[in-house]
């Protein structure tokens, strides 16, 4: 394992890694950062929340001289939302270095951006189609980029942006280093590194073995009109930190998002016919914890690092087997355990079958939380509550009306009224609206996504048994994530992530995604951008 002074990096750029509390650089960063730091193109393909972000941003902040005044390095995303994050962590690695990085997205007040811009930032973090707009409008030059970074590649040509990004990439200089990033590399890959890579090095971190899988995934049958009845169980039962519910379409989120809230769960909607600003709010509010319940569509599957998420919930079933790589991939991250449950409808068990195949990755079946489970688990985090109310709480305020209803009342009738308030059991009966959504049919398609230019192996399947990462858990030294260490690492409840505004990535706003067709490479647009607000500039 590599310690981050093995790369040579300046004393300003460790010190803010050491504030970040990485002590130890993951197997991605060990291998990706030595290649990228001496300028050679790069296909860098590791897990989800592994650290993608500071393999290539680590790189870019050591070579970027402080008083550089041009952009010289260029990273795009499918998502606004990642382009924001992206650029929070590359500003958070360059503290001390001082170097200036600005996220450009749709979505956001050009003016604005326009105004950013003459403060001479070194790198941008940018969606395309914002980026183009800047181009066209000559507010961005891209003359003097050395280094450009795809995160998120697969998924950018998967939006239809080949074209942009070629158009975008015709306006670099020829001479300049380019690296694609994911956790998965779907065989379309390939056409773009053809084109925009020269004798690309192929970094893929495969794991020897995985004694535990981070994320504990799980499926449950469930027939369509029930799902929402697994879900609130599933919720109570376990009681998530932070869960992120996918559903297929942006109704489908709307919905289910009111059903929550009726039946008393803090829970919110994100998709991309939302505005900037609401998408903004609901992503604020589920990185400080006001609200444990994000409903999204796939434009929260990708890059997505909320600490804190414990749960995932494929409410839907994915389309494609990298959509549910990179949803489930919102947990476990950082060396973190999480949960990830998929509801299959009895037709439907085909495509997930599919999804097995495709991610290598055996996914167990597990019954549907009885009612009594259900029940037991909310009274036990009532419980919980309550008798950490009673060690730590300031109760001397409630002590006399305690004293009076005792006087008149059974004392056990009374906690279990209290309590059942509490649960929120008063709300179990509203009535919810869900339409029913179609079933996923399978589609025809190989059953290796890998593409990168190496023999198969462990397939990507989270950190599963299958996983493409070395975790073992119960590995030397206690370090159990076997590529972070954890001491000091803690960014939850911190100043870091949180409330920081303006965080929310959604793919630019084509969350309902088009199922796609495996057999056609020659069409790298889907037809279904007209909803897409982020290319509304
Ligand atoms: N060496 C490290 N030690 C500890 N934590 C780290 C280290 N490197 C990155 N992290 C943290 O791990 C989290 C996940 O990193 P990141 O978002 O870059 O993952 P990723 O590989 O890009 O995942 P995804 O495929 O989902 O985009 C972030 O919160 C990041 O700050
Ligand atoms: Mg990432």
């Amino acid at each position: 394992m590599k310690t981050f002074t093995d790369f040579g990096l300046e004393p300003r750029v460790l010190q803010a890694i050491t504030e970040l509390g990485f002590e130890e650089a993951t197997p991605i960063q060990s291998q990706a950062i030595p290649i990228a730091i001496a300028g050679k193109d790069m296909i860098g393909q590791a897990q989800t929340g592994t650290g993608k972000t500071a393999a290539f941003g680590l790189p870019l902040i050591s070579k970027i001289p402080r008083e550089e005044e041009r952009i010289v390095a260029l990273v795009m995303t499918p998502t606004r939302e990642l382009a924001i994050q992206v650029a929070e962590e590359i500003g958070k690695l360059s503290r001390f270095k001082g170097i200036r990085s600005l996220p450009i997205y749709g979505g956001q007040d050009i003016g604005r951006q326009i105004r950013a811009l003459k403060k001479k930032p070194q790198i941008i973090i940018g969606t395309p189609g914002r980026l183009l707009d800047h181009i066209n409008r000559k507010t961005i030059r891209l003359d003097d980029v050395q280094t450009v970074v795809l995160d998120e590649a697969d998924e950018m040509l998967d939006m239809g942006f080949m074209d942009d990004i070629q158009s975008i990439l015709k306006l670099v200089p020829e001479q300049r280093q380019t690296m694609l990033f994911s956790a998965t590399m779907p065989p379309n890959i390939h056409k773009l590194a053809q084109q925009f890579l020269k004798e690309p090095e192929h970094v893929s971190v495969i794991p020897k073995h995985v004694s535990a899988p981070l994320i504990d995934q799980a499926y449950i049958e469930v027939p369509e009109r029930q799902k929402f009845e697994a879900l609130s169980r599933l919720i109570d039962m376990e009681s998530p930190d932070l869960a992120i519910v996918f559903g297929r379409t942006k109704r489908r989120v709307d919905e289910l998002a009111e059903a929550l809230q009726k039946r008393g769960y803090s829970a919110d909607g994100l998709h991309g016919d939302l505005s900037q600003h609401q998408r903004d709010t609901v992503m604020r509010k589920f990185r400080d914890g006001s609200i444990d319940v994000l409903v999204a569509t796939d434009v929260a599957a990708r890059g997505l690092d909320v600490s804190g998420v414990s749960h995932v919930v494929n409410f839907d079933l994915p389309q494609d087997p990298e959509s549910y790589v990179h949803r489930i991939g919102r947990t476990g991250r950082a060396g973190k355990e999480g949960t990830a449950w998929s509801f299959v409808t009895p037709r439907e068990m085909d495509h997930l079958h599919f999804i097995e195949r495709v991610t290598r990755h055996r996914i167990p079946r597990k019954p549907l939380p009885t009612m009594a489970e259900a029940i037991e688990g909310k009274q036990r985090v009532t419980a919980e509550r309550v008798l950490e109310m009673v060690e730590n709480g300031e109760l001397n305020e409630y002590k006399g009306l305690a004293i009076q209803l005792l006087e008149q009342y059974d004392s056990v009738q009374l906690l279990a009224a209290a309590m059942k308030l509490l649960t929120g059991d008063d709300k179990k009966e509203a009535d919810v609206h869900l339409t029913p959504e179609d079933p996923i049919r399978v589609k025809r398609r190989k059953p290796d996504i890998r593409s990168n230019g190496r023999k198969p192996s462990g397939g990507y399947g989270g950190r599963s048994q299958s996983g493409g990462y070395n975790r073992d858990r119960q590995g030397q030294g206690g370090n159990r994530s076997g590529g972070y260490s954890k001491g000091g690492y803690s960014r939850d409840g911190g100043s870091s992530n949180r409330d920081s505004g303006g965080y929310n990535r959604d793919r630019s706003g084509s969350g309902d995604r088009k199922p796609r067709t495996y057999n056609n490479s020659s069409s790298d647009r889907r037809p279904s951008r007209s909803s897409d607000d982020s290319f509304n500039g």
